[in-house]
């Protein structure tokens, strides 16, 4: 009998599913499994695909000569990965091919070494050949060795080891192998952590929650849990119930999460078990972490988002720390959450879900109220510890008395005193740079981007100006370009220049800067950490990298030096995400034994985000959004798909958006309401203009239709359409 299969390739072709039938060779067809890396011809060229599907060949079904698969690689994805991606590509309206590609390692191989061993003891060898003689008894004391190993024992240079090596083999006494080495991802340290911790009450009762779910009814567990209040223990001893089961775990936390701290926590409670994926790996490393996780030699994968995707076949759990981060959404195509694919997983795979927050989004709040996820609350922190305390400034009582620095007085003597008791600081801006903006202060001309419609930021430490959209720069200008004027200002303060105020005021004082511009080297923000965790500086300086679940025990004093900066964005959450940063902002304070004290700066005091979260409100902040939320119709209570246009001609967008329009709303204007199409609120980026379209409805499967219609109606499209399901980000 004659196989044939379907195999998902990785070309670019309008066709939208991009999966296509081929026979398979004798050779290969009692081999041959769903989730196999195959390569195929495709249009005269060599290609590598998946296999989707396989069917036993029956009759000749299409007209024209099916091709066959050339080859069969050594790689292969389970096949609940398989299965996953074709419910994605449905959900998300895009082709599986995008998906599986998340799910394969990069394409370098292993890394081997040379090893030596003894094979044959009959050869005498001559005395005066001194460097042999040592080597070959060593070699008769050890199974193998590695050039390396042997340099390093016997203090002997490596040169020398070599033509030793090279002797004793050519005479027969030794052999050389080969054997893979795996690339260990991050060596950084912190000393260990392995001292035992009695869970508190609190902590106990989440344990069991979580416990009870992942035995029987598999439901979602939401652990809210202020911050401080010890919600990785809880999650570690999770895991160890997990694997006591026989199953394994995948825990997803934000990036900046993956820290040193992190790491060597997990390295040190799950020894040798632990795997690592986040966007920071090299290639080798990512190849060889995902051969670990698919081998099953470890048993927890702990990664930042695209780490949902690992190959594991026996998936017990699933943890998502943070749960209300938005790193969690792939801001490009293909558009997913790994919070959606995580439920979608668990589901598959029939796996629990835990979620795990002190700020949880809206949405995840909403559903532990209406008991469709299983609520643990955490409300205090451990070692009876207190939350620190929160105060309002408003900047423009400061401005009135004259104060026109970066610094309210309250929070420069606090600093002082702080930095007295010889404790720690974090000044927290959410914008990198030096100012936001240049302007000419005689005819109001602002410095922009040549290819963006965005106002350059300037940077110090260049004097230049950069877009922080397309990273084009130029020199700052000393007079306007515009009138020639020499009265050119720059407004809107950023990290770089927090760091400057800071060091005018306090200059002994020793700080670190941690934002995209400073730890864009590898390895670099780890470092920048582990240096202020053990004391090297005295203040850290930074964006909302500093935000998220760092645990700084000598940190006393934190000071939020815009708590505007998020509220002023164009978007429906925008309340939501001030109310979070500032109470993860905050959150750092006060986690060792001194108690901790906030400042939250503000032009708008009055704001309710603001006030809730100083006020620790969770409840009321909550209350409050959903009403709001229901009352305009936002998710919770819709579902949102925007459809996003571009292209460098902007009559042409108009156009084609329109003509979607048109097509949306005569099929489907029942179901859903449709605001647009009208530009994006950052209207051009690299010379491209950018028009939505954004639907709401009631019914997701309406918008899971309409992703699928957009396959097709992108097809012949001159300008470039994607589609955005759930999206977090409208601009
Ligand atoms: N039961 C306990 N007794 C004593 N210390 C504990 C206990 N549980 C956790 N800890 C310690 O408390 C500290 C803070 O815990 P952790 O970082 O997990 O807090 P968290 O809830 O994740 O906070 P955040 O949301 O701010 O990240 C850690 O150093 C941890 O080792
Ligand atoms: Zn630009």
């Amino acid at each position: 009998m004659i196989k044939t299969c379907l195999v998902a390739v990785d070309v670019r072709h309008p066709k939208a599913k991009r999966e296509y039938t081929y026979l398979v060779p004798e050779d290969i067809a009692s081999s041959i499994n769903i989730g196999d890396l195959v390569c195929v011809p495709f249009n005269n060229i060599k290609v590598t695909g998946v296999v989707t599907e396989l069917f036993d060949f029956i009759e000749k079904t299409t007209d024209y000569e099916l091709k066959a698969v050339i080859s069969k690689e050594a790689i292969s994805l389970p096949m609940e990965l398989v299965d996953l991606s074709k419910l994605l590509a449905e959900y998300y309206g895009t082709p599986i091919v995008d998906f599986l590609k998340l799910m394969l390692p990069p394409k370098v191989s292993s890394k081997t070494e040379s090893v030596y061993s003894v094979c044959s003891t009959d050869k005498v060898i001559s005395s005066r050949a001194f460097n042999q003689k040592r080597v070959l008894e060593y070699l008769k004391n050890v199974e193998t060795a590695t050039v390396h190993d042997i340099s390093e024992n016997l203090k002997m240079p490596i040169a020398s080891v070599r033509s030793a090596l090279t002797a004793l083999t050519e005479k027969g006494v030794i052999k050389r192998d080969y054997r893979v080495v795996r690339r260990r991802p991050m060596v950084i340290t912190t000393n260990n952590i392995c001292e035992h911790i009695n869970l508190t009450i609190e902590q106990q009762n989440a344990l069991t929650t979580i416990i009870k779910n992942f035995n029987d009814s598999k439901r979602t567990t939401l652990i809210y849990g202020v911050t401080g209040s010890g919600k990785t223990e809880v999650y570690i001893r999770a895991i160890e119930n997990v694997l006591k089961a026989g199953k394994k775990v995948i825990m997803l936390v934000p990036e900046i999460s993956l820290t040193p701290q992190m790491l060597s926590i997990f390295r040190s409670r799950f020894p040798g078990k632990t795997a690592v994926l986040h966007s920071k790996l090299s290639q080798g490393e990512r190849f060889d972490e995902w051969q670990r996780i698919y081998s099953g030699e470890a048993l927890v994968v702990l990664g930042a988002r695209s780490a949902i995707f690992a190959p594991i076949k026996d998936l017990g759990m699933i943890i998502i720390d943070e749960e209300h981060e938005s790193s969690y959404k792939n801001g490009e195509h293909p558009y997913y959450d790994a919070r959606t694919v995580a439920e979608f997983r668990a589901k598959k795979q029939n796996a629990s879900l835990v979620l795990g927050s002190a700020t949880p989004s809206v949405e995840s709040f909403y559903k532990a109220a209406k008991q469709e996820y299983s609520l643990a609350k955490l409300t205090k922190r451990v070692s009876g510890r207190s939350l620190p305390k929160l105060e309002i400034i408003d900047m423009r009582e400061e401005l009135k008395s004259g104060n026109r620095h970066i610094f309210s007085r309250k929070l420069l003597s606090g600093m002082k005193e702080t930095l007295e008791k010889h404790k720690q600081i974090i000044l927290f801006l959410n914008r990198r740079g030096h100012s936001t903006f240049v302007i000419c202060r005689d005819c109001g001309f602002v410095l922009k981007c040549k290819y963006c419609d965005i106002a350059l930021t300037y940077h110090f430490e260049d004097k230049s100006g950069k877009c922080h959209y397309c990273g084009y720069s130029i020199k700052a200008p000393d007079i306007c370009p515009k009138c020639k004027s020499r009265n050119i200002r720059y407004f809107g303060a950023g990290t770089e220049k927090v760091e400057q105020e800071v060091k005018r005021f306090f200059p002994k004082c020793r700080t670190i800067r941690i934002d995209s511009d400073s730890t864009s080297r590898k390895g670099s923000l780890e470092k920048m950490l582990l240096n202020f965790k053990r004391g090297g500086a005295q203040i850290l300086i930074g964006t909302q990298t500093v935000a998220k679940g760092l645990n700084f025990p000598d940190v006393a004093l934190v000071g939020i030096i815009s708590a505007d900066t998020a509220l002023n964005m164009p978007d429906f959450r925008s309340g939501e995400r001030t109310f979070q940063l500032i109470t993860q902002v905050a959150g750092r304070s006060g986690r060792g034994d001194t108690p901790g004290m906030v400042y939250v700066q503000t032009y708008t005091p009055e704001s309710f985000a603001i006030r809730a979260a100083c006020n620790f409100d969770i409840s009321g902040f909550y209350q409050e959004e959903l009403k709001i939320r229901r009352e305009a119709l936002y998710p919770p209570f819709c579902h949102m798909l925007n459809i996003v246009f571009k292209s460098r001609y902007e009559d042409l967008i108009k156009k084609e958006a329109e003509e979607v329009r048109q097509i949306l709303y005569q099929k489907y204007n029942n179901d859903i309401e449709i605001y647009g199409p009208v530009p994006a609120p950052r209207s051009k980026i690299k010379d491209n203009y950018r028009y939505n379209i954004l639907l709401k409805s009631k019914q997701i499967q309406t918008l899971v239709n309409i992703c699928n219609h957009m396959q097709i109606l992108n097809n012949n499209r001159k300008v470039d359409m994607s589609w955005d399901m759930e999206p977090l980000d409208l601009l």
